[in-house]
């Protein structure tokens, strides 16, 4: 990243010691950054929107348990609370789930473990992504969600009467002084979420930066695109899918969310890819000029190097 300007303002999904906060630190590491805490990400989307912060550091999908419905429910965007947020890059964080307890409650670690909590808490996102210790040994018990993996942390390091448990990471353990009773509880060694970089397009601090990506021998630039369709209309989202085709624009992924206006409409959001060419430069800018005359709307929510391919 350029580091002309002065101090980076990025915001993440807190308290510190989430999954967020670690993904905002690896992917603004080599700047002196300021990550800034915020309970909810629509806090985080809104400080974004109002140029409180430079960028925003948000969880989108997980490899075992799917889009994060929260974040696509931010980019629908229905009231037009955020209309110069985009997506100017992306992270991808591999997210290894750690069972944690209170300070010396179970001094005899998980093999000691008599099957006495009652309580679990974590954010949303990672019980599914936690199954299968879940179902094997806390069939039944009472799954709280909170705000974060971290806050779940914070929680159990101050709860006294309860037998309570967080489901975070190793990093939230330390932080919130608990103890890790078993470590990489996730199903697959692979579990690993995609973070949205985001950005306000108005702020011109943010759009001079530049941020710096891995080489890789051919960088794909992806595009988020999010429309409506006339759901009566037979072969209406055939249509609007043949333009991505007819510009080169190689769909990766299709995600839906209830359109909130009339029941069983949805908004559709289109992920595509393309390799940088002289003649698809304007590929992103031509297919959304076709799809405005087959939609009923559609925003462009930003195009960004792909990071998928530096990794594998
Ligand atoms: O709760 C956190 O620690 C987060 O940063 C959120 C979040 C998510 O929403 O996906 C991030 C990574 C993990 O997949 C679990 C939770």
């Amino acid at each position: 990243m350029n580091m002309t300007l002065g101090r980076l303002k990025v915001a993440f999904l807190g308290p510190r010691a989430s999954f967020s906060h670690q993904a905002a630190a690896e992917s603004f590491g080599r700047t002196s950054a300021e990550l800034l805490p915020h309970i909810t990400f629509a806090d985080a989307f809104s400080a974004l929107q109002q140029q409180e912060v430079d960028y925003a550091v948000i969880p989108c999908e997980n490899s075992t348990n799917g889009s994060v419905v929260q974040t696509l429910d931010l980019l629908a965007d229905r009231n037009d609370l955020y209309k110069d947020v985009k997506v100017c890059g992306e992270y991808y964080l591999t997210v290894h789930h750690c069972l944690l307890v209170r300070k010396g409650s179970y001094p005899s670690g998980w093999e000691g473990y008599d099957g006495s909590i009652t309580k679990l808490y974590t954010h949303p996102q990672a019980w599914g992504q936690c199954e299968l210790l879940l179902s094997k040994y806390f069939k039944g018990v009472e799954r709280q969600d909170v705000s974060s993996t971290s806050k779940g942390a914070e929680i159990v390091s101050k709860e006294m009467e309860e037998r309570s448990a967080a489901i975070a990471s190793r990093f939230a353990a330390d932080f919130h002084g608990v103890d890790v009773l078993k470590e990489n509880i996730e199903d697959r060694a692979d579990n690993t979420t995609r973070f949205l970089i985001l950005r306000n397009m108005r702020a011109e601090r943010a759009a001079q930066l530049e941020l710096e990506q891995p080489a890789t021998a051919v960088t794909t630039h992806k595009t988020l695109i999010s429309f409506a369709i006339d759901h009566s209309l037979p072969g209406a989202l055939a249509n609007a899918l043949l333009i991505f085709k007819a510009h080169g624009l190689n769909l990766t992924s299709i995600n839906t969310r209830p359109s909130l206006k009339r029941a069983w409409q949805y908004i559709f959001f289109v992920e595509c890819g393309r390799t940088p060419s002289d003649e698809n430069r304007d590929a992103v800018i031509k297919a959304l000029n076709d799809l405005r005359h087959v939609t009923e709307f559609c925003r462009d929510l930003g195009t960004w190097k792909d990071q998928l391919g530096a990794r594998i």
